[in-house]
């Protein structure tokens, strides 16, 4: 076939394609508009339904049944609008873009090969007529792993062995074809190289059809129980995780929730960058969060220093050994030795100290202490509800009533139909009497009444600070994890790390415990090591490391960020062909080192750098920290165009031009990077050459590396 004839070929496939996934659309829009007014119809039905109830049998075991039946049919209507709703998104998905690979696949027993198209979800008809296939399926990998000739792939029923006779990558947008290339070597990837190439954009954006064969392999992996993944800065870990969510959810598509896989990131910024990759991809975002908040939820609301607090502590600790501390000490713990706390509300006695030591040594001695502490719990929300129902008896709480406002008394009376006036009345006033002992039902919910201080000073020797360190704030949860075992975690089953090089030894010895049945995936860069206290990659394995445990560690060395010029420049700052780094030769411009011989000179410099801006592109300058981030941005004269951002409470990315410290650009990129005053005065240590690394890797076009004086010796070396 002729060039022109094959591109017809594909012309006319993409047609057919189109129109089938406009066809469907109309079938689902049809659908949605039909289950929508089932669901209309239910409810009115169901509306007359109770109220003929109510005028006969109330409460009749019929009537019972009839609501369960009733919930049945409701839940099936809700399941059928959900699965429309996710049709139509997959199809206004491929709408743009029907697919973007093909494969030619030829089975040993057959003559001809067949072709399958692969997109970012799969469609097939009312027939079950496959038109294309997600990258996810097992014939995808084919694409992915880009091995010509003979080669095979891991379908539900085995391994099938098959001859890969071409892989064509598409580039389309709707019903246009607009290229395509038949690449036969894995180094040639057209496509990667015209994405690599286009601006920076405010929201990460997904990668789907231009994967590498070694991010696929940690995509896909499915037998490691910890995976390790040492990248190069914009070697595309973050890109690959969140790839890796979405494989996981649509591989377990039956067993896994978002909510069941755990992503921790390293600051609420980044948590915004990376939010739309997995809706771009049809899947929900997992449960998200920075270590800081998790030990936020995990240990009783307590006060955690803040980030730059956490960057200026430069001691080296052993963090382990107030955790092993913590560990022999709780193997010890007998409920003797337990302090309680008195509940009290406004100084009112609700459940003393003295019962609840009582309660709990009559309790068998064989029993493990968190069972005997759970038992407690319950017994002392029953002693509550008790205490309340005694309360509300007396008249005082009736009085109350009668300050309430009409919007309040109409509120609380809303929901209570049925009985005598006076029995309505008897049950708001329970509800308000509840409502009053609330806090005193999330006490004991929360433990509260376990001086849980009194054991974390005995266990390590040292008194809870305010705030604590994030260390601190990790073993006094790690103690109540020990004490309490509180079974929320089990629940997830995927816990995922961005820049674990940036966790303490105590903090990844807490994830390795707590979510000891978890399967992990933790990605960073050691290079880009920020704290002092940070973990090397060695010992992530060792700390990881377990009977039960698979674990798998494997590097990514290639930058996809970064232009050719810039790429050689971070493989310079990381000691060169030593480092192992890979550069994919992108043509671009060679970062330009200025020096100037005074601060105003070099003010003005950075006034005129910013006022250079090419059309499209977003800049940065980064300072060493917050501090320093604050103090430029004055001098520079407060630019309008510029934003500051100096705290992570300030997200805002939507300008073009930002000055901000390097920890907060973390995982971020741009076009354009301006580091502050790289003099030799100022890039010397270690932590300087780690912070030179990672503001230099935030760059995808232009690098700028102005300074005062004399060059960092690590730029000139
Ligand atoms: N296979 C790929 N195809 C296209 N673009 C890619 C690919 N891999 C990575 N990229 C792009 O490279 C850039 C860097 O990726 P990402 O942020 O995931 O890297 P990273 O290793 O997490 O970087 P860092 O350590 O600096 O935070 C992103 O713009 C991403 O879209």
């Amino acid at each position: 076939m002729s060039e022109k004839q094959e591109w017809q070929m594909e012309q006319d496939h993409l047609s057919m394609v189109y129109d089938k996934l406009l066809e469907m659309e109309r079938r689902v829009y049809n659908d949605s508009e039909e289950a929508d007014e089932d669901s209309r119809l239910f409810l009115r039905n169901l509306s007359e339904d109770v109220r003929m109830n109510g005028a006969s049998a109330a409460d009749s075991f019929e009537s019972l049944i009839q609501v369960e039946q009733k919930n049945q049919e409701l839940a099936q209507l809700n399941y059928k609008r959900e699965w429309l709703e996710k049709q139509k998104n997959v199809i206004k998905q491929l709408l743009d873009g029907p697919y973007f690979a093909k494969l030619d696949v030829k089975y040993p027993e057959e003559t001809e090969a067949d072709q399958f198209y692969i997109g970012v979800a799969g469609f097939s008809d009312e027939n079950h007529e496959q038109y294309v296939y997600d990258w996810r399926s097992p014939i995808a990998n084919l694409y992915y792993e880009n091995s010509l000739g003979e080669t095979s792939y891991d379908a539900p029923m085995g391994k099938v062995a098959v001859d890969l006779q071409k892989r064509r990558q598409l580039k389309l947008t709707k019903n246009k074809l607009l290229d395509f290339f038949d690449t036969s070597t894995a180094i040639e990837d057209p496509m990667l190289l015209e994405v690599l190439n286009e601006e920076s954009s405010v929201k990460l954006q997904d990668i789907t059809s231009t994967i590498q064969k070694e991010q696929n392999a940690i995509i896909r992996d499915t037998k490691s129980d910890v995976l390790i993944v040492e990248g190069i800065a914009g070697s595309g870990k973050t890109s690959t995780v969140l790839q890796r969510i979405a494989f996981l959810l649509y591989r377990y598509k039956d067993d896994l929730q978002p909510e069941q896989v755990l992503l921790l990131s390293p600051n609420p910024m980044f948590s915004r960058y990376i939010e739309e990759v997995l809706p771009s991809l049809g899947e929900k975002n997992p449960r998200q969060m920075t270590y800081r908040d998790l030990m936020r939820t995990r240990g009783r609301d307590t006060k955690i220093e803040e980030l730059d607090a956490q960057l200026e502590n430069v001691s080296v600790l052993n963090s382990l050994d107030n955790m092993f501390a913590i560990e022999e000490y709780v193997s010890e713990l007998d409920v003797h030795l337990i302090d309680f706390k008195d509940i009290k509300l406004e100084a009112e006695m609700i459940i003393s100290a003295k019962w609840m030591r009582q309660t709990v040594e009559s309790l068998p001695q064989d029993i493990e202490l968190y069972r005997k502490l759970a038992f407690l719990q319950e017994k002392m929300q029953e002693a509550l509800a008790k205490f309340i129902k005694t309360e509300a008896k007396k008249p005082k709480w009736r009085n109350e009533l009668e300050n309430l406002s009409n919007e309040e008394y109409n509120h609380l009376f809303a929901k209570i139909k049925k009985g005598t006036e006076d029995e309505q009345i008897e049950k708001v006033v329970l509800k308000v009497v509840q409502h009053h002992y609330n806090p005193v039902r999330q006490y004991i919910a929360n433990y509260s009444w376990l001086d849980m201080e009194s054991h974390y000073l005995l266990a390590t020797g040292l008194p809870l600070q305010t705030p604590m360190t994030l260390d601190q704030a990790t073993e006094f949860a790690y103690l109540n994890h020990l004490v309490i075992r509180n079974h929320a975690q089990q629940k997830t089953k995927f816990v995922i790390l961005d820049e674990v090089q940036d966790y303490t030894e105590a903090q990844l010895y807490f994830l390795a415990k707590v979510y000891g049945d978890a399967n992990f995936t933790l990605v960073g860069d050691g290079y880009q090591a920020i704290f002092a206290q940070g973990t090397t990659f060695t010992r992530v394995e060792e700390l990881f490391q377990g009977p039960n445990r698979q674990v798998t560690s494997v590097k990514l060395l290639k930058s996809y960020r970064s232009s050719g010029p810039i790429s050689h420049f971070m493989k310079h700052l990381l000691g060169g062909d030593q480092s192992g780094v890979e550069v994919i030769d992108r043509p671009g411009k060679d970062p330009e080192l200025t020096a100037l011989a005074t601060q105003e000179e070099y003010v003005s410099y950075l006034q005129e750098r910013l006022t250079q801006l090419q059309e499209g592109y977003r800049q940065v300058i980064l300072t060493k920290d917050s501090q320093e981030a604050r103090e430029l941005y004055k001098v520079l004269g407060e630019p309008q165009q510029v934003s500051l951002i100096a705290d992570s409470s300030k997200l805002d990315l939507s300008h073009q031009q930002f000055v901000m410290p390097v920890h907060l650009a973390k995982g971020l990129e741009f076009d354009s990077v301006i580091v502050h005053n790289v003099s030799q005065k100022r890039f010397k240590t270690q932590h300087d050459l780690n912070l030179l690394y990672t503001a230099s890797s935030r760059a995808m076009h232009e690098l700028y590396l102005p300074y005062i004086e004399n060059v960092s010796e690590f730029i000139e070396k």
